[in-house]
């Protein structure tokens, strides 16, 4: 029996590679695009096509529920489009594994109260790559020690949110050791606004968006006469591929919510 997997952004430039990656997975199939548009049209290769060629496109869940038997839906879309999918693929008992950052920290909660009350596993990762998430542990492990933090991510320019999934996340990992506090100088000023980033419990995130970057975070942290800089980059799509086969196929056999691949490795 192979895991069957609908892909919401199926078009866009992760749900592309993720169809890739899960073609050449013996035990994951993708079987239907959820879409806002194009519905009734076909997927392949990330072309649109009205010849049946890929997998057929739907712009109902409930549609594509009466046609497919589907486990996992795969959400690479944005930032407007994530949780309504979330809700509705746990309303109709598909298990969604979240990839799409943007989420707040409330929709978070929203998604927990619905997995409770659907009994629905689901994995929301704000990444996939391996690198990132033993660079997020090392972070949190490493700001035990060395608690001045600033946080430096860099993505390409067409990324929706800021700062990123992967910061936000990093912070929050942080923020179990880090008592808050505040870093630099207690009168700083500042002279343009936002030079000194976004602050969270006085730690501080930086975020670049330039072309020619996919996905990079460095995380900085200072003591007495020292500098741990930690770095990890993502400089292909691919990077993303093992984390979301290990959440596909470690969705279906949970009925709680996992935020963070860092749950599902030692
Ligand atoms: N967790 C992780 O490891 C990673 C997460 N991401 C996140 O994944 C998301 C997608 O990234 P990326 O692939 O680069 O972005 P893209 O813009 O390339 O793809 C997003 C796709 O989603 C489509 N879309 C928008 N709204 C809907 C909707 N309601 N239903 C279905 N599809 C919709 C867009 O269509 P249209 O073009 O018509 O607007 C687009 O084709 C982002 O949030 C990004 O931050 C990215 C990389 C790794
Ligand atoms: O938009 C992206 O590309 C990425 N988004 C995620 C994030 O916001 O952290 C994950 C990765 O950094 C790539």
């Amino acid at each position: 029996m192979t895991i069957k997997v609908a892909i919401a952004g199926a078009r866009g430039r992760m749900g592309t590679t993720a169809i890739e990656a899960i073609e050449s997975s013996p035990d994951v199939e993708a079987i239907a695009a959820l879409d806002y548009k194009y519905n009734g049209l076909h997927l392949h290769n990330g072309n649109i096509n009205d010849e049946g060629n890929g997998i057929p496109i739907y712009t109902s869940m409930a549609q594509m529920m009466e046609n497919h038997a589907i486990d996992v839906l795969l959400d690479v879309t944005d930032p407007d489009a994530v949780f309504k999918n979330v809700e509705e693929a746990l309303a109709h008992g598909v298990h969604p594994v979240v990839g799409t950052s943007g989420l707040s920290r409330r929709q978070v909660d929203e998604i927990s109260v619905l997995v409770e009350t659907e009994h629905i596993g689901c994995i929301i990762a704000p990444n996939f790559s391996i690198g990132a998430v033993l660079m997020m542990k090392f972070a949190a492990q490493a700001s035990r020690y060395l608690g001045d933090v600033e946080i430096i991510e860099m993505h390409h320019d067409r990324k929706l949110d800021a700062p990123s999934g992967t910061a936000v996340k990093t912070a929050e990992m942080i923020r179990q050791y880090r008592p808050a506090h505040i870093q630099g100088h207690p009168d700083e000023q500042v002279h343009i606004e936002g030079a000194r980033g976004a602050d969270v419990d006085g730690m501080k995130i930086h975020s670049v968006r330039l072309p020619g970057l996919l996905a990079h975070q460095q995380v900085l942290l200072g003591g007495e006469g020292e500098l741990l800089t930690l770095r990890h980059d993502s400089f292909d799509r691919k990077s993303f591929m093992p984390g979301i086969l290990l959440s596909i196929r470690n969705v279906v056999g949970r009925k709680d919510l996992v935020y963070g691949l860092e749950h599902l490795i030692d």
